[in-house]
């Protein structure tokens, strides 16, 4: 389950459900770097981005690398300020723990069964940008019932 919820959060990393986040400034403001932000502006910060920046993940950043979540045989914390997939701060997802564990449980009941066969490997989907990060057509593939011996 350790490398199923690093290949999780992998995928995240480079495709998250909830690509680009904007917030409203109630006060004028100073961020950290010294940028001004007036009151009722609009920032907006861009997850999606921020999964690919070298200067965050490192030179194989644009690799599908779940090994990079593991340390030691378990999976590693991210700070959600350089992994902001759940949002950080007081304003965090709620259901973080709730959605590994979907996400989790229904990978490992569906491999169970069955064997999956994804159609165009050579090819990325193309996005389809919404409110969440859509996969343009879906991802064809094809399903096998997976043969256990009894
Ligand atoms: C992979 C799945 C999920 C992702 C990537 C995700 C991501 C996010 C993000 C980015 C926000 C911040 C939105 C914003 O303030 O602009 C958020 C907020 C929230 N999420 Fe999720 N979410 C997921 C699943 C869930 C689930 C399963 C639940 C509930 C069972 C949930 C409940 C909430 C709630 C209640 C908030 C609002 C928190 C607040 O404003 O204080 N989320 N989520």
């Amino acid at each position: 389950m350790g490398y199923l919820h690093a290949a999780i959060s992998e995928a995240m990393r480079l495709y998250p459900p909830v690509p680009v986040d904007t917030k409203a400034c109630k006060d004028d403001d100073v961020l950290p770097d010294g940028t001004i932000v007036k009151k009722d502006w609009f920032v907006t910060y861009h997850t999606y981005a921020m999964g690919r920046m070298e200067s965050i993940w490192g030179s194989d950043c644009r690799e599908f690398k779940p090994e990079r979540w593991i340390e030691n045989g378990t999976v590693k914390q991210e700070s959600p300020f350089r992994y902001p997939v759940f949002h950080a701060g007081p304003r965090m997802c709620l259901g973080k723990e709730l959605a590994y564990i979907q996400m989790k449980s229904i990978a490992a009941s569906v491999m169970e069964r069955f064997e999956i066969d994804v159609l165009n490997k050579d090819k990325c989907p193309e996005h389809l940008l919404s409110l969440t990060l859509r996969m343009k057509g879906g991802l064809p593939v094809k399903v096998k019932e997976r043969y256990v011996e009894a």
